[in-house]
């Protein structure tokens, strides 16, 4: 007698099975972590930071990938760690060691990834002090507009309940005071990259207040 292969179960979709739902659910990943996970919106204001250094800098080729690789590189591993996080609380709901060793290696990735990524910024930093110190009326500009800048983003990233107008007002002060750092950018990349941080720190603001529960 042959056994009946176990059936996939069915849950409930939000959306169509296709490739653009196959987006917003990763979309929808993304975002969640954002709003709910302190470490991983920690990463997006650094984001920020780095996106307003790199357009501020004329870096090299080498430096911007490094960078925006590292950026990347420490997004996806907090993503992957809250992931482990959600199957080992689902599998596991009392102490066990192994649960634990299974989450203090998962955040140990995130932390060399984190730790790693502030050593290199530092050596880009120091390689090129140069050019800071020769360039101060950009720098002064830069960090007029780009400290406000990260002011919002961390505004729309605070998990404290608040109105809805605060939000939209701190998204677009700071989409404003990006388009006044965007003429002068000494890289597109940098900005398209802190414009984008800015839109998920948004979203993250409309989930958190859409569903208050994770
Ligand atoms: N079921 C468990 N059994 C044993 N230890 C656990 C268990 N769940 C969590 N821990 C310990 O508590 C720590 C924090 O786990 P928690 O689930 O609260 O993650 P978190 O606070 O979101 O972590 P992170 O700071 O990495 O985001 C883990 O790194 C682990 O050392």
């Amino acid at each position: 007698m042959t056994v009946p292969a176990p059936s996939r179960p069915q849950f409930p979709s939000r959306r169509s099975n296709g490739l653009f739902a196959s987006f917003g659910h990763a979309w929808a990943g993304l975002i969640h972590t954002v709003a709910w996970q302190r470490n991983m919106r920690i990463h997006l204001i650094s984001g920020v930071l780095v996106g307003l250094v790199g357009s501020g800098i004329p870096l090299g080729l080498a430096e911007k990938v490094t960078l925006i690789f590292c950026v990347l590189l420490i997004f996806f591993a907090e993503i992957l760690n809250s992931a482990l996080e959600q199957l080992v609380d689902l599998a596991v709901q009392q102490f066990d060691e192994k649960a634990r060793l299974t989450k203090d290696a998962a955040a140990a990735g995130v932390l060399v990834l984190a730790g790693g990524t502030v050593v290199i910024f530092a050596a880009i930093l120091i390689n090129y002090w140069e050019t800071v110190r020769t360039s101060t009326d950009a720098i002064f500009r830069q960090v007029a507009l780009g400290l406000p800048l990260a002011g919002c983003a961390t505004v729309l990233v605070l998990p404290q309940p608040r109105p809805a107008a605060v939000d939209v007002l701190a998204f677009l002060l700071a989409m404003g005071l990006l388009a006044l750092t965007a003429p002068t950018s000494a890289s597109l990349v940098f900005t398209v990259l802190t414009a984008a941080l800015l839109v998920i720190a948004a979203a993250a603001a409309r989930e958190r207040r859409r569903h208050p529960q994770p």
